[in-house]
C-alpha cells in the first residue's frame, strides 16, 4: 500500500501500521501506484499545501486514499480532503484502534473493488466516473436502503435497478418485480400495484394479485416514478409507511416487505415544487440517490460499449476500422447508450461476411450532415477574423498558424480537456496537442 507524508519522520506510526499487517510502500507523485493510499496530515499545514499534495496524487492514481491526521484537523480541512476524493479522514490519536480501522477500510474496498469489477461486465464503462457510479452502487445495493435512480433517458436506469436487485444480499430474497408508472391508470384505482378482488370493477373476473404481494420479500421497481398519477402517489405511501395495503374491492388490510427500487428521468423535486409529486412520497422513496451519468460525460466509455455490442449482441469478433470508431466518437447521443446501442446495431446489420467494421458500414441515414459543412466554413466569423490578421500585417503562414491554435484550443475546449478525444476530432496526434499545452502561444484577439 503506497503512502504520502505530509510531515517528516514518521517512524512509530508506520511501525505500527507494519506490525498491524498493513505494508506500505512510498509513492512518489507521478508513478502510477495500486492499492489503497494513507496520506499522514500534520495538522499544522496550511490548506492549499494539502490540497496540492492531494491532486498530484488522485492525478495519477483512482484508489481510495485514507487521511490520517497527526493531530485534530478544522473542519474546514476535513471537508476540503473529502471533496478532493479522500475516502476516509480520522485523526490517529482519537480513535482507539487506528490499525483496526485501516484494516477494516482496506479489506471492504477490496472486496467492493471485485463486486465492481464484475458488474463491469454488465454495466460496461471503465471512464473515472463511471467506475465511482459503479462504486455508489454497490455500496447501495449491499445496504437496506431504499434507492432512487436518475438520469436520462437510456442511461442504463432500469439495468442498474435489476444489479441492485442481483447484489442485494438478503437470504433467501424472493424476485424483482418491475412496474412501469407510465401505464398504470388511476381510474383502475391501482389495480396494477395493489391487485383486487373478483367483480371490484368492469373485467375483473377473477381475483388477482397485484405488484404489491408479487414482490414480498423481493423487489418492487417502480420504472418512470414521475409518472405516476397523484392519487396513486398517496395509496402507495399509505402502503410504504404502513407496510400494508388493500385489493381493490377488499376490506382486508394485507402486509407486503419488499425493497423498494425507482427511477425517473424527470428531476422529482421540481416536481415536487410544482405540486405535481408528493413531498412525503419524494423523501420515502429516495433513502439513497444515484444518478447515472448521460454519455456525453463519459465519452471515453463509447468504444468500450461499442466493443460490447458488437460482440455480445451480434457476435461480431472482426476488428473496427479506427475511422469508424472515429465517427462514434464525434457524434451527439441525446438517447445516450440506448441510441450508441441502436446505431451499433444498424451497423451490425449493415455489416456483411468477412472482414473489418469499416465506415462503409454505417447507414446512410446515419451519415453526418455533410450539407452544412460549406457554409461553416465560409462563414462570416472566420473570413472577419483572417481580415483582421491581414490588417495586422499577418502572412499565410503565420495566419495557418493562428487558426490551427485557435481550432486546437476550440477541440480542446469542446472535449472538456481531454486530448485523446481532441485529437479524433482534429484527426491529429495526442502529442502535437500535448504540445500545444505545453507552449500555449498568445493569440491575436478575434
Ligand atoms: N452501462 C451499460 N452497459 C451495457 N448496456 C447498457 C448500459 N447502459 C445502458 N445499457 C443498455 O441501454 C439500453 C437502455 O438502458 P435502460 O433501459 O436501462 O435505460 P433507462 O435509463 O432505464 O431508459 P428509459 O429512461 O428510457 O427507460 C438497454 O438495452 C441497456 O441494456
Amino acid at each position: 500500500m503506497p503512502f504520502t507524508s505530509q510531515q517528516g519522520p514518521l517512524v512509530d506510526i508506520i511501525g505500527t501500521l507494519e506490525h498491524g499487517g498493513i505494508g506500505l510502500e512510498a509513492v512518489h507523485l507521478g508513478n502510477t501506484p495500486e492499492g489503497a493510499g494513507i496520506i499522514f496530515l500534520d495538522p499544522e499545514a496550511s490548506l492549499p499545501e494539502i490540497q496540492e499534495a492531494l491532486e498530484a496524487y488522485t492525478l495519477y492514481a483512482d484508489t481510495k486514499i485514507i487521511a490520517v491526521a497527526l493531530g485534530l484537523l478544522p473542519t474546514t480541512t476535513t471537508w476540503a480532503l473529502l471533496r478532493g476524493g479522500v475516502a476516509e479522514v480520522f485523526c490517529w490519536t482519537e480513535v482507539e484502534k487506528p490499525v483496526q480501522i485501516i484494516r477494516s477500510r482496506l479489506a471492504y474496498w477490496q472486496a467492493l473493488e471485485e463486486k465492481v469489477a464484475d458488474l463491469q461486465l454488465r454495466l460496461v464503462g471503465q471512464s473515472r466516473c463511471w467506475l465511482n457510479t459503479l462504486r455508489q452502487i454497490v455500496d447501495m445495493a449491499l445496504s437496506d436502503c431504499q434507492v432512487l435512480v436518475m438520469g436520462e433517458s437510456g442511461t442504463g436506469k432500469e439495468l442498474v435497478a435489476q444489479e441492485i436487485h442481483c447484489l442485494d444480499p438478503r437470504p433467501a430474497k424472493r424476485e424483482c418485480v418491475v412496474v412501469d408508472c407510465t401505464t398504470l391508470i388511476p381510474g383502475l384505482s391501482g389495480s396494477e400495484l395493489f391487485g383486487h378482488e373478483k367483480g371490484a370493477f368492469t373485467n375483473a373476473i377473477s381475483t388477482r394479485d397485484g405488484a404489491l404481494a408479487l414482490a414480498h420479500e423481493g423487489t418492487l421497481f417502480l420504472d418512470e416514478l414521475g409518472e405516476l398519477p397523484l392519487p396513486l402517489q398517496a395509496e402507495l405511501l399509505r402502503a410504504l409507511q404502513e407496510g400494508t395495503y388493500k385489493r381493490v374491492g377488499s376490506n382486508t388490510w394485507r402486509r407486503a416487505r419488499f425493497r423498494l427500487v425507482s427511477a425517473t428521468n424527470r428531476d422529482l423535486l421540481t416536481e415536487v415544487h410544482r405540486g405535481t409529486f408528493r413531498q412525503d412520497l419524494y423523501y420515502r422513496v429516495s433513502g439513497w440517490t444515484c444518478q447515472l451519468p448521460p454519455l456525453r460525460e463519459r465519452k471515453e466509455d463509447i468504444v468500450v460499449l461499442a466493443e460490447h455490442f458488437f460482440r455480445q449482441q451480434h457476435h461480431i469478433r472482426q476488428p473496427v476500422d479506427r475511422q469508424v470508431y472515429d465517427f462514434l466518437l464525434l457524434r451527439d447521443y441525446p438517447g445516450n447508450v440506448r441510441e450508441l446501442q441502436q446505431l451499433i446495431n444498424r451497423i451490425a446489420s449493415k455489416h456483411l461476411g468477412e472482414g473489418p467494421i469499416t465506415i462503409g458500414d454505417i447507414p446512410r441515414s446515419d451519415w453526418p450532415d455533410f450539407a452544412h459543412l460549406g457554409p461553416t466554413l465560409e462563414g462570416d466569423d472566420l473570413e472577419a477574423g483572417i481580415k483582421r490578421l491581414l490588417y495586422q500585417g499577418l502572412g499565410l503562414k503565420e495566419i495557418k498558424d493562428q487558426v490551427t491554435e485557435i481550432a486546437k484550443k476550440v477541440a480542446i475546449r469542446h472535449e472538456n480537456g481531454n486530448l485523446k478525444l481532441a485529437a479524433h476530432r482534429l484527426g491529429c496526434s495526442e502529442r502535437i496537442l500535448q504540445m500545444h499545452r505545453r507552449a500555449e502561444p498568445e493569440m491575436v484577439k478575434w
